[in-house]
């Protein structure tokens, strides 16, 4: 029985933890009903006791996440059970004994004959769902461009009898024979349909409800790249090395750091690409970075500026501990809510904390734009996007809008908090975005600064995907700390 949630278990738990979204909460409670109940009532109790202290809700939310896991497990090995019994109750044991050596013949014959018909049924949904999932995609990249571009007409109610209602749900599945060749033809007809009626371009004003109104540009529709801006998270720390939160210590490159800044400014010269303007933190890994990006582009001359509210998130009371021992000591799931959730800030940094002296007695942060005092003792995702916006807004558009290419060497979760809020990721999809170290990441914007394709992380796909995999894997147990 695994005793460790799945991912995707993971994902449903922090949900729980978020009892004011409501939507949430209906999410977790369709994929995991016994589960979520039990969480939702003590996130429910959680919050009616609003001035619980973090530390006190950190032991909660702990306890309640053991509590889930042990829930899940326990569905697990349930239907695992289930399974086992519907398939001892479908398929019995084949009787050989005291079959002739003709009937056994026979007998091989009609399972091969069985074989082939489940096969070929096999390979029909397999078609099916390959065509769907391709649908999917392409429906999904659709959406992405579309996104806050158009105005979605207003939704009318409409009265739906229940068979059209039952039909809008189960789509034409439910009057489909089994015969799965018939099937796919009428996926075909379907498809033939769609296409007709969702060829909206031609109908561009009804369908954007403009009619009447100021007429949208045709070009809306093709939405142009107007601006270019990069995003770099720095090349990896002397802690990143060793799974250490560094988050607002100031830890300088790592060699291979210092070789993974070079290249990313190797490859963005061989692009040709050019900056006008760098911000950078107050952090000494993200400025070293910019200096060796723009050295090997041979655009050492371009402006840098710095900014605390481009800092790491802080990471409070986490700082200079081990991703993989927390994970030991707290589980994987724990590990994962502090560094990719969207709203749960980690437990606040205080002057026993053997780095707290040497954050704020740092000359560095006397000269913020906000007293030392205010400044985070620990931070959510949200709460960096909070102080990072402001200077987003009245320092890098302004640049950006005046036409000058940008580059933003930044830290893991300042880009992801920048991230979020240009292309509008929601607080669940989020939890799945990490940034490798030392990689560009290409934003093609429109005039309004609204992201006009996806996000490209410039340089070789499969080692960036090996190295996304590499950051997500340093919460786990197991963690190498290569
Ligand atoms: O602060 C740090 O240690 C990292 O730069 C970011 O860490 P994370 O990948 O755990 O968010």
């Amino acid at each position: 029985m695994a005793a460790v949630p799945t991912k995707d278990d993971v994902i449903d738990m922090q949900f729980f933890f978020c009892p004011t979204d409501g939507s949430l909460q209906q999410l977790i409670r369709k994929k995991q009903n016994h589960t979520a109940s039990f969480v939702f009532g003590i996130g429910s109790f959680l919050q009616k006791k609003p001035k619980i202290s973090a530390s006190r809700r950190l032991f909660l939310k702990t306890k309640i996440l053991k509590k889930a896991s042990t829930l899940l497990a326990e569905e697990k090995e349930q239907k695992k059970i289930d399974r086992e019994r519907t398939l001892s109750e479908r398929v019995p044991p084949l009787k050989l004994s005291g079959l002739s050596v003709q009937d056994l013949q026979i007998l091989c014959k009609e399972l091969h004959q069985k074989i082939d018909v489940v096969d070929e049924e096999r390979y029909d949904i397999e078609s099916k769902v390959a065509k769907n999932e391709k649908e999917i995609a392409d429906l999904s990249h659709k959406i992405f461009e579309l996104k806050g571009k158009m105005k979605r007409p207003a939704l009318k109610r409409v009265r739906v009898s229940a068979d059209a209602m039952l039909g809008a749900l189960l789509g034409a599945k439910h009057k489909e024979s089994i015969d799965f060749k018939a099937n796919l033809k009428t996926v075909k007809k379907e498809e033939e349909k769609k296409e007709e009626v969702t060829d909206w371009r031609k109908n561009v004003d009804a369908m954007s409800g403009m009619e009447g109104r100021k007429k949208m540009h045709p070009y809306r529709f093709f939405w142009m790249s107007k601006y270019k801006l990069f995003l770099l998270r720095h090349g990896e720390g002397a802690w990143n090395k060793e799974n250490r939160f560094c988050s607002w210590v100031d830890q300088k490159l790592s060699e291979n750091g210092v070789v993974e800044a070079q290249e990313c400014g190797r490859l963005l010269k061989e692009q040709g690409y050019q900056f006008d303007q760098v911000f950078t933190s107050i952090l000494s890994r993200s400025i070293q970075t910019a200096w060796l990006v723009l050295e090997a582009m041979g655009q050492e001359w371009v402006p840098v500026t710095k900014s605390w509210r481009i800092n790491e998130r802080h990471y409070g009371a986490l700082i200079s501990l081990n991703r993989a021992e927390m994970a030991l000591n707290h589980g994987e799931e724990q590990v994962k809510l502090w560094r990719r959730s969207y709203d749960i800030t980690p437990p606040p940094i205080d002057e026993s904390h053997p780095y707290y002296a040497e954050i704020y007695n740092d000359r560095r942060y006397s000269t913020c734009d906000v007293p030392k005092e205010e400044l985070p003792k620990a931070e959510s995702l949200k709460e960096v996007l909070d102080r990072l916006l402001p200077y987003w807004n009245d320092v890098i558009v302004p640049v950006i809008k005046s036409g000058q290419t940008v580059l933003i060497s930044a830290h893991g979760n300042s880009c992801r908090a920048l991230l979020k809020h240009l292309e509008d990721i929601s607080e669940t999809d989020i939890v799945n975005v990490t940034l490798p170290t030392g990689v560009p990441v290409l934003l093609e914007l429109d005039e309004d600064l609204r992201p006009v394709k996806p996000r490209q992380l410039l340089g070789d796909q499969a080692k960036i995907q090996a190295a996304i995999k590499k950051v997500e894997d340093q919460g786990k147990v197991n963690a190498q700390n290569k």
